[in-house]
């Protein structure tokens, strides 16, 4: 079993816990209140040759173990659109990476910024629990969905007002997501299979990508070099997390991530 299907195994069984507890209709109710969600294109598009910065709360991860003691994730958020972030991703899976729906609560309550629902998406239940808790976008990857699936889930996303940030790891992937319809296509330098980290991957696949599509630059970011090698190979946004939840100083470590913007 690789890694990605063991995630996928738990989430599926914290989900449907979750759906005897809260039934869809309830979720949809939910998120018909909560009225437009932001336009994250726009928002998400390089300015002046400068990527946007996406901000993570990351708790923990299958790759590295527990990163970060996180006790007030709306505080972090806050820090994070401080320092300039462009959106903050909140990562909600619970069993590998210590996330849940109260980080995505507790931050949507606090920052005005496009808020990501970072997640192993696999059921329709999801993208409405996502937008019914305040987030704007959603993650949809891939290589966990098969393409008719992949389609369903970006349709409804676009139906529940959520801009769909479609993860890719390769050519073949990247194909499958702009199949899919994707306007916001990420490339994520994590291999799913290995973990291990491949900053050469968004050179590979990003060219691809038509330049009506926001291309996010996924994982493995350690610094402000990272982010200009990216922005240098036509990266419009850099998702970071992991440099940001070890840094201590969320603004601080935000802002020197694009020194000159
Ligand atoms: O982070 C992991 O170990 C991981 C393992 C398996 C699937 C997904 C994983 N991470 C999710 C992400 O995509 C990252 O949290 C995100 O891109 C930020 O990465 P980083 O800056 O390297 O923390």
């Amino acid at each position: 079993m690789t890694v990605l299907d063991d995630i996928v195994t738990g989430v599926r069984e914290d989900l449907a816990e979750r759906r005897r507890t809260v039934p869809e209709r309830e979720l949809r109710q939910r998120a018909a209140a909560r009225g437009p969600a932001a336009d994250c294109v726009p928002l998400l598009r390089a300015a002046d040759g400068q990527p946007r910065i996406i901000a993570e709360v990351k708790r923990a991860s299958p790759s590295r173990g527990p990163l970060a003691e996180i006790a007030d994730p709306a505080a972090l958020a806050a820090a994070y659109e401080k320092g300039g972030a462009a959106a903050v991703s909140v990562l909600t899976e619970r069993r590998r990476f210590g996330g849940g729906l109260a980080d995505l609560d507790a931050v949507r309550a606090r920052v005005a910024l496009p808020v990501l629902r970072k997640d192993f998406v696999v059921d329709p239940y999801q993208v409405w629990e996502a937008r019914a808790h305040g987030a704007d976008l959603v993650l949809l990857i891939v290589a966990a969905l098969e393409q008719p699936l992949l389609a369903d889930l970006s349709a409804l996303a676009a139906e529940a007002g959520l801009t769909a940030l479609v993860e890719t790891h390769d050519e073949a992937e990247a194909e499958r997501a702009l199949a899919a319809g994707a306007r916001v296509v990420g490339v994520n330098a994590r291999d799913l299979k290995t973990l291990r980290v491949d900053r050469s991957t968004f050179g590979r696949v990003a060219p691809l990508l038509p330049a009506d599509v926001v291309r996010v630059a996924e994982s493995g970011v350690r610094g402000a070099a990272d982010v200009a090698r990216y922005a240098g190979l036509g990266a419009d946004a850099v998702l970071v997390g992991e440099a940001l939840v070890t840094s201590g100083d969320g603004a601080g470590a935000v802002a020197a991530l694009t020194p000159g913007g």
